[in-house]
This record gives structure tokens, sequence and C-alpha cells, in this order.
């Protein structure tokens, strides 16, 4: 039997742990359906008020006192803390701070040092390019030599020489949303006397990530999509706590001292995580985040997960029902366990028909070549609008809207 409306109405009654979680965000504009969790995710409704706090009461008034007398400084890990049980980690291994990019650069370098005299990075060819490229700096710099992975499948080929000091893996495909077998991958890594170093920033916030319980070594991830921090939040980083203190951080800054404020002239890297930490904190941008944390401490990972399938299998299901025949199909896996954040389509006008649905009131985005992507947000999107934005995608594949010529100008 198809689904229904009424079917997806009565899926938005289960869940019962994250019920009232959905009201703590602000709803967006009027008529817009949003799906684009993997690029911003939705706003907390009080994080303009924290951020107006910070203004008023830490830029307007305190001033430098506010360094002293409010938590600025204790906010990387705070943050950390917060987001620590839905990537599986423990609160006091996660520090939120710099980009995902920065923090991919800084863990990368971290495990050669951790790892020499092995200097081997095996990245894959075809990833988020900041991926690739924080990895061909660094051997361009000199300080590694890169081994490409083509497929997953290569894995202990590439590891079989015995020489791999990192392998960095994105957990989630940007585009397919393929999402890889953590535990196996570590086993391998961990084999080959490897480290791992997981890119989060599409599984983070949609679905429960075991990063202790897969013994992962290294992760990192970003703030804005799933865990809401805001447009340009701080990402996120994780060292197992076996090898927090085993090397100098690759970037030492003064927030990464044993001791920042003693402005001692020699370097002393920080106990733990803390000396991954660089530079000022940025402190209305924490403000934001700390809005979106306070969410995810109620946040039951489970409770999250179960949603993130209920939706995405929802959605598979509108889209084989109602959109068949019309040269789009899935790109994504369909088993939930293999698929990450968002579901992707495959069809030859991606980009055009995501600016059609979003003129439209769907805001989905599209990724070269052919991926279309729907990323609701568990905490956010219900199966009831998964059915409006099927069908207004049936409409639009039914017309041809695609051929527009004002849906053909290239977008972010
Ligand atoms: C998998 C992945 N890694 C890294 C990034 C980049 O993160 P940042 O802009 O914080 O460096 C993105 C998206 O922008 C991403 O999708
Ligand atoms: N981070 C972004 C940005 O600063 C500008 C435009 C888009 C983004 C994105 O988030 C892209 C995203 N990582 C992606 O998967 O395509």
């Amino acid at each position: 039997m198809p689904l229904t409306l009424a079917d997806c109405i009565a899926r938005d009654g289960g869940n019962a742990s994250l019920r009232g979680l959905r009201e703590r965000f602000a709803p967006g504009a009027p008529d817009t359906l949003y799906f684009d969790a993997n690029s911003i995710g939705p706003m907390p409704a009080d994080a303009p008020a924290r951020m107006q706090a910070v203004l008023q009461q830490g830029w307007a008034e305190a001033r430098r006192r506010g360094w002293n007398e409010l938590d600025w400084l204790e906010q990387p890990a705070k943050l950390g803390a917060a987001i620590a049980p839905v990537i599986g980690a423990q609160a006091e291994d996660v520090r939120v701070a710099d980009s995902t990019s920065i923090n991919q650069y800084k863990l990368l370098r971290f495990a050669l040092a951790l790892q020499a005299p092995r200097r081997v990075i095996v990245v894959q060819r075809d990833v988020f390019p900041s991926n690739r490229y924080a990895a061909e700096g660094i051997a361009q710099a000199g300080g590694a030599e890169l081994r490409f992975l083509d497929d997953i499948a290569a894995l202990p080929a590439a590891l079989a020489p015995g020489d791999v000091a990192v392998v960095a893996l994105s957990h989630v495909d940007y585009r397919d949303s393929t999402r890889l077998d953590m535990a196996s991958a570590n086993a391998q890594v961990r084999a080959a006397g490897a480290l791992s170093l997981w890119d989060l920033s599409h599984s983070a916030g949609a679905v429960a990530i075991a990063l202790r319980g897969t013994d992962s070594d290294l992760a990192v991830g970003c703030g804005y999509k799933y865990l809401c921090g805001g447009p340009g939040a701080p990402a996120f980083l994780y060292v197992h706590p076996r090898h927090a203190e085993g090397a100098w951080p690759a970037v030492c800054g003064w927030m990464g001292h044993a001791d920042t404020f003693a402005f001692e002239p020699d370097y002393r890297p920080a106990p733990g995580p803390d000396r991954f930490l660089v530079g000022t904190p940025p402190v209305l941008a924490q403000a934001a985040f700390a809005a979106a944390a306070a969410v995810w401490r109620e946040v039951d990972p489970q409770a999250l997960d179960a949603q993130h399938r209920s939706l995405g299998d929802t959605l598979i299901q509108l889209l084989d029902e109602q959109c068949a025949g019309f040269g789009i199909e899935l790109a994504s896996p369909r088993e939930h366990a293999r698929r990450g954040g968002h579901v992707a389509l495959r069809f030859a006008h991606a980009a055009p028909l995501a600016q059609a649905l979003v003129h439209h009131g769907v805001v989905v985005s599209a990724r070269k070549p052919e991926a279309l992507r729907f990323a609701p947000h568990p905490l956010t999107a219900t199966h009831e609008q998964l059915w409006t934005a099927v069908a207004r995608l049936r409409d639009l594949l039914q017309r041809e809207a695609w051929r527009d010529p004002r849906y053909q100008q290239a977008s972010v």
C-alpha cells in the first residue's frame, strides 16, 4: 500500500523522547520547508537572545573583564561536552574550536607526530576537497607522503606495506551520503599500526555515532550543519585520551599552553585535549552554539537516530512511489546504517531542479555532477513536510520545470 498523507502525519506522532524539542527551534521563513541541514542546521529559538546577552553584558558592559567574569574561555570544553554523547565520546575528550579544515590539518599533523617515523597519510581521492587539500598541503611542505584511496574496499591494500601513519576518512560522502562502517575500518587501520582520523561533518547531529565504541583515534566535524551551531560556527575535534598527551599539538598557541595567563616564554602543552586550542575563541559564535548545546544536552542519541531513520526511510518510500519514471533515482544506500545525514538523488539536471524546488519553497541543494540532496534535520523536520516536498517535486518533474532559464544560474 502506498504511503498516504495520513500515514505521514501518524508517523509524526512517534518518538516520544524527542517531543518538545522541535519547539526549541525557530520556525524559519513562512511557507518554506528546509532540507538543508547538511549546510546550515536550524536555529535554536533562543540563539539571538544569548548573542544579545553577550553583546550587552559581555561587550558593552564587561569588556575585558568578560574573560575573567564570564565563561568565554570555558566554552570550547563546555560545548564539546554537550555534543559528546551524539558522537559517542566522553565529555572530556571533545573541544569546539576553529574550523573543520583547520582541525583536520591539526590532527593530521598530530597523528604524524605520534606515529613518527611513519609518514604516509592515506586519504580518499574523491572526497570533500578540504580533506584532501589538508593532506596535500602537508605533503607539499615535505611533512608526509600521500597514498590515495579510490574505494574503501582498497583499504587493506593501502595499509599492506605497513608504513601508514594515519588514515583520513570521511564518515559520510557529501554527495551521495554513503556512510562508511566505522568499526570495520578502525579495526583494519589499528591492525596495520595506523591511526584513524574521521570527518563526521555529514553525520554528527544526524545519526548516532560511536567514536569510543568503535575505538576511533581522532575525529573532526562541522558545528554549523546538523549540530545547529549557527552560520560559521566553530567545528569540533575529538582525540582519544590514549593519544591526547602523546605529542605536542601541530599548532602551538597560548590557548593551548599549560598556563595561558602566565605568559611564559617557553611553550608547555596543556594537559589533555586543551592543547589543541590555539588562539582566542570566537565569543559571539560560541554564544550561538551554546543555544544548540542546551538542546543537545537533552537529546537521547538513539532517539535521534531512530527519528533520522524514520524520516529518511519515509522520504525514500515517497520518492519510489511518487517520482518513478522521471529519470530520477536514489543515489544513497537504502539501508539506514549505510546512509549518512542526507538522502541523495541522481538526476541529470540536479542543479536547476534544486533551484526550482527552492523557488517553490523546498530548500534542498545540488552537488556536481548529478546529486540532489535532501537533508531533513531529525529534531525539526516532519514526515508531513516530506509528503508536501515530494508532491512538489513530482509536480516540477511532470512540468519539466528544471528547463526554465531562471534556474540555470550557479548556486551554492
Ligand atoms: C565533509 C566536510 N568536511 C569539511 C567541510 C568544511 O568545513 P570548514 O568550512 O569548517 O572548514 C565540509 C563543508 O563545508 C564538509 O562537508
Ligand atoms: N560551509 C559552507 C560554506 O561556508 C559555504 C557554502 C557551503 C558550505 C557547505 O557547508 C558545503 C557543505 N559542506 C557541502 O556538503 O556541500
